[in-house]
């Protein structure tokens, strides 16, 4: 696995054109600055052509759907595709609702996604597996989530990443386990939305799709775990505000030595 992938994004400084919802927009812009990388959040639908023409990646969140935003997010996709650039789809709260299922479905019809990331239920409800999710969060229950990722990868052809307390990614073959992060992470919102478009930045770097998500999620759960190490489980709008500057800190050294992945 490449060691300097930090160092490079921050080189390299990819502008990553977010499709995201109203509650995370401005979060996701600010953390994806703090790793040195340029956001543009846009939804206009006279924009989507030109957009992912300009950008090295694009992130697409299913939040806060609007049947308008739908139209932008599939123009936005195939003008990404044509262009060759990386793309990210979070089916943020799949499971909740007739209107996110079928969008979700639509999507993955219509665009070439690089990767799926979401959290257990939003994956779970992908693969069809019975788990009960709550909204946008990741709910409970007892699953297999490297089959899941496994199972979800091969289905839509392209690398998938589960976040939890463990963190499941697999390109349909292999399955890397990540075991960092902390509890703070669900307590804020926007912490996977984050992820999703740090996952987004980090494709830009290559090819190998798998080892750069790998890196991405690794890098991510161990700037808030770092975080922790300063904080109690009740201090979560500092966790809010310290994750940013942590991510801003981040180098690959200090994530060499915290990571702790397995592979299956
Ligand atoms: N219980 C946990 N312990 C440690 N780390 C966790 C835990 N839950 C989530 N994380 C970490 O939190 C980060 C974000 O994942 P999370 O599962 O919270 O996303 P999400 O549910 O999609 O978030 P949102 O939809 O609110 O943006 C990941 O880096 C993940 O490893
Ligand atoms: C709370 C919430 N509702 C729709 S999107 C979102 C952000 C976390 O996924
Ligand atoms: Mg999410």
């Amino acid at each position: 696995m490449q060691t300097d992938n930090i160092k490079r994004l921050r080189q390299n400084s990819p502008l990553i054109h977010n499709i995201t919802n109203i509650v995370v927009a401005n979060y996701v812009a600010n953390g994806l600055l703090s790793m040195g990388c340029s956001p543009i959040m846009s939804n206009a639908i006279e924009e989507m052509d030109e957009l992912p023409a300009i950008c090295q990646a694009l992130v697409i969140n299913i939040g806060t759907l609007t049947s308008e935003q739908v139209k932008s997010m599939i123009k936005a996709g195939k003008s990404a595709n044509k262009n060759n650039i990386p793309v990210v789809l979070d089916p943020v709260g799949v499971g909740a609702t007739s209107f996110r299922k079928q969008t979700v479905q639509t999507l993955l019809k219509e665009i070439k996604f690089d990767l799926i990331r979401g959290n257990a239920g939003e994956i779970a409800h992908l693969a069809q597996v019975n788990w009960k999710a709550k909204g946008v969060d990741a709910g409970s229950g007892e699953a297999n989530f490297s089959q899941i990722a496994k199972d979800v990868a091969l289905k839509y052809d392209c690398i998938v990443s589960i976040s939890g307390e463990i963190d499941y990614i697999s390109d349909g073959l292999k399955v890397a386990k990540i075991d960092n992060g902390t509890t703070l992470f669900p307590k804020i919102t926007g912490s996977g939305c984050l992820l999703s478009a740090v996952c987004g930045a980090f494709l830009t770097l290559g090819e190998n799709s798998f080892e750069l998500t790998v890196s991405a999620c690794t890098s991510y759960a161990i700037a808030g775990q770092i975080v922790k190490e300063q904080l109690n489980d009740n201090q979560t709008g500092q966790f809010y505000i310290a994750l940013l500057d942590s991510l801003a800190k981040l180098d690959d050294t200090t994530v060499e030595k915290y990571a702790k992945i397995s592979f299956e």
